[in-house]
């Protein structure tokens, strides 16, 4: 008998990737052009200085990837290693130091700060975080650059949202009109995610606007409902393969934001992100992988800030 897709009802569709790592390696290569040219017209070599307390084994290997891409893009990338029984005190003197020297443009001091830190009380966060020049904030941590983001005249976008503001544009994926569900409600991830995504306008990177935006965190009620209803879901929870195909609907774009390191089995660990991959691909018409998604944009976005930070200088 032959097989007839429209009575056999075909289900199970499988999901475009989207490749992250390669929109994130054109956008570094465009940043390097953009940095050739303004040095050559006689700027400063941007300079990002990323500030690493403690020896965390997860925060090394961004560092190490954030210098490595600042490298190839003729940025001077910067660490500087503090003990892990740093105080308070000694870590916002360090940030001063760097908001005043005129050589360094942009300043990431690399989160999480070790839990035991600052003498075994713990950093009070926000307050080296507040430190840091809204003007090198490459992050868009700072309470200043944040409400300029919300006013729709952003100084500097967040990296991981304006990463997938990059992606969504690039993998010309329209999100106007379009529900986005935002699981998340991280100062990081979710809140200026949701915020950049809803706008007006394209001033919160490209065409990417007009969506219409749920925030859905852990009180949400009936969040396998509402994570359905999306025609986009961007997963940034932080929760190891949270998002299971019963929460995704057939043809929904998902983004997957979470970057958990697990065990393997084998005495190793793998990362997997806030989705389960293997459900999603199913339903979904596109989705990201982890690693090799919104990871490797970050870093690209963080590039774009830190030629932005020393233009702006
Ligand atoms: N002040 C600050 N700014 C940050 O932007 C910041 C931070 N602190 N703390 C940690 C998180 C996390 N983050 C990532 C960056 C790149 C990858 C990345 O490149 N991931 C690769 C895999 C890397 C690996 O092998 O671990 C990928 O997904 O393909 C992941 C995560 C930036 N963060
Ligand atoms: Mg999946």
């Amino acid at each position: 008998m032959a097989i007839n897709s429209d009575v056999l009802e075909v289900k199970s569709m499988t999901a475009r990737l989207l490749d992250g790592k390669r929109v994130a390696a054109e956008i570094r290569d465009e940043v390097g052009n953009e940095v050739r040219a303004f040095v050559q017209s006689g700027g400063p070599t941007p300079c990002l200085t990323a500030v690493l307390v403690g020896e965390d084994p997860a925060s090394q290997v961004y560092v190490r990837n954030k210098a490595k891409a600042c490298e190839k893009a003729g940025i001077d990338g910067r660490t500087m290693r503090l003990p892990a029984d740093t105080t308070q005190i000694q870590l916002v003197e360090v940030v001063r130091g760097l908001n005043a020297d005129p050589a360094v443009h942009g300043i990431l001091v690399q989160l999480p700060l070790p839990a035991g830190g600052n003498g075994g009380q713990g950093f009070n966060e926000r307050a080296i975080l507040d430190t840091v020049d809204p003007n090198k904030d490459v992050d868009a941590f700072s309470p200043v650059n944040v409400g300029l983001l919300m006013q729709g005249r952003p100084r500097f976008l967040p990296c991981t949202p304006h990463g997938i503001v990059q992606l969504l544009h690039r993998e010309k994926i329209s999100v106007a009109g379009k529900h986005v569900v935002v699981v998340g409600r991280s100062d990081i991830v979710g809140k200026p995610m949701a915020m950049m995504l809803a706008q007006r306008d394209g001033s919160c990177g490209r065409e990417v606007a007009n969506a219409t935006v749920t925030i859905a965190h852990s009180r949400t009620a009936n969040l396998a409902e509402v994570c359905r209803s999306a025609d986009i879901l961007i997963a940034a929870v932080g929760v190891p393969e949270m998002i299971g195909g019963d929460m995704v609907a057939d043809g929904a774009v998902v983004i997957d934001v979470g970057i958990n390191r697990v065990e393997d089995g084998a005495g190793g660990y793998k990362l997997v992100g806030d989705v389960n991959f293997a459900e999603a691909m199913d339903k979904a018409s596109a989705i990201t992988p982890v690693p090799g998604g919104v990871g490797p944009l970050t870093i690209a976005m963080l590039l774009h800030n830190t030629l932005l930070a020393a233009k702006q200088s």
